[in-house]
């Protein structure tokens, strides 16, 4: 019998474990950081229970919320550009007129350290206090080392400072700053020879993501970028198949990569090299709907050929200025078609596969995993994403910590 001392139970809650909704009335009991059970009111005896503080009972409990994608670090805002979609310019002209990235390049560049942190904690506290436990965050809006430096170092401190899991990415190639123009390949060497070697030399980067498009760079910069970074042993992620289908997915498959972002544009052979490699397909549906897109990802090819779907917020100051985990759920189904049980597990086990954290039991509710769980005010988990209500989050716990509720 376990006699560790602080033993919580949940009893009789509805469970979407990450991947399903269990049938039954469930039962959980966490011991310190970690789930030590989990299993139907019915198979839990009065041994068993002995001991454990209740906690709560009924509801429905998820995993932690895992937001796998987000630039939530930058300076400035793009609430004019906002302004000129609805005139009806295009993301891609604003970005090719000098705006778009690298007007929030600017903003960043010009921001201090202390600046930027004191920005990005209550988008980042947004996030937590609708559940999420695990947050990825971009680099990409420094485009030199110092200031890209700069962003991953106030990205780890966020993760210190607050109660959730930060995951970091260096996205050095996220656009071509003015100082490269007409060099791309000159910049490229720049992320390779300097800016990837320096983020590994301080920790600061947990993988390295890329964004392959016209407006950006092209599948043979990418690769390099790629080359770069397993030679120090990094993951990768790529934003691909966003405006247009460069093919930036299947290479970014063929070198084994953690996920494939954005892929409206993908093709039948790109969801096939997903598959093949194992790389999670991150729909962003906050950037479909802010850039008002109209070519929907090829989410019936993923769901035959069984590619996990993640889904994130993007939140950043251009395509996704959307600091809202839960409406996420929402956009997926309403705007992808995807079931509320599918978005659901795009926000957890999947989600956290996207990380490369599937391995330690994150974005899972089992036994043996990290005690990151949301206790939600809804009648059952599909309501969650039928709904778009703030404040439902009951209870919140990271680590094994009540944080909310
Ligand atoms: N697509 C490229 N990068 C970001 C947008 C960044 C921005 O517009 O500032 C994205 O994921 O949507
Ligand atoms: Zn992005």
């Amino acid at each position: 019998m376990p006699s560790q001392a602080n033993r919580r139970l949940w009893r009789d809650i509805t469970l979407f474990d990450g991947l399903r909704t269990l049938p039954t009335p469930m039962g959980v009991i966490v011991a310190g950081e970690r789930i030590e059970r989990v299993a139907p009111m019915s198979e839990l005896d009065a041994a068993t229970l002995a001991g454990c503080e209740p906690m709560a009972s009924g509801g429905v409990m998820t995993p932690g919320l895992v937001d796998c994608h987000t630039h939530l670090v930058f300076g400035g805002s793009r609430a004019d550009e906002f302004e000129q979609r609805l005139e009806g310019v295009s993301y891609e002209e604003i970005a090719r007129r000098g705006g778009g990235i690298l007007s929030t390049v600017t903003a960043t560049r010009e921001a201090s350290e202390e600046a930027l942190f004191a920005a990005a904690k209550p988008r980042l506290q947004a996030l937590i206090d609708e559940g999420a436990t695990t947050v990825e965050i971009k680099s990409g809006y420094g485009l030199n080392v110092a200031d890209e430096l700069k962003m991953l170092r106030v990205a780890r401190r966020l993760g210190e400072a607050l109660p959730v899991r930060v995951v970091t990415t260096l996205l050095g190639a996220h656009a071509l700053p003015p100082e490269f123009q007409d060099d791309g390949d000159g910049y490229i060497r720049l992320v390779c020879e300097e800016m990837i070697p320096a983020a590994v030399a301080e920790g600061l980067a947990d993988a390295v993501d890329v964004f392959c498009e016209s407006i950006a760079f092209s599948v043979a910069q990418c690769e390099r970028v790629f080359a770069a970074a397993e030679a120090h042993g990094l993951p990768i992620k790529a934003h691909a198949e966003q405006l247009s289908n460069l093919g930036g997915s299947a290479m970014a498959a063929r070198h084994g990569a953690l996920s494939a972002d954005h892929i409206e544009y993908l093709d039948e052979a790109g969801v096939a090299a997903l598959k093949q490699a194992g790389s999670v397909a991150v729909l962003l549906p906050g950037a479909f709907h802010t850039l008002r897109e109209t070519k929907l990802p090829p989410i019936e090819a993923l769901r035959r050929a069984g590619v996990p779907m993640a889904i994130a917020t993007d939140a950043n100051p251009g395509s996704s200025p959307i600091f809202a985990p839960t409406l996420m759920l929402n956009f997926a189904c309403t705007l992808f078609r995807l079931t509320p049980q599918e978005a659901l597990a795009g926000m957890t086990a999947h989600g956290a596969r996207a990380l490369g954290l599937a391995g330690q039991g994150l974005g899972r509710i089992e036994a043996g995993a990290p005690a990151d769980l949301c206790l939600w005010r809804v009648e059952t988990p599909a309501a969650l994403a039928y709904a778009v209500q703030p404040g439902r989050l009951q209870q919140r716990v990271f680590n094994g910590e009540v944080t909310h509720g």
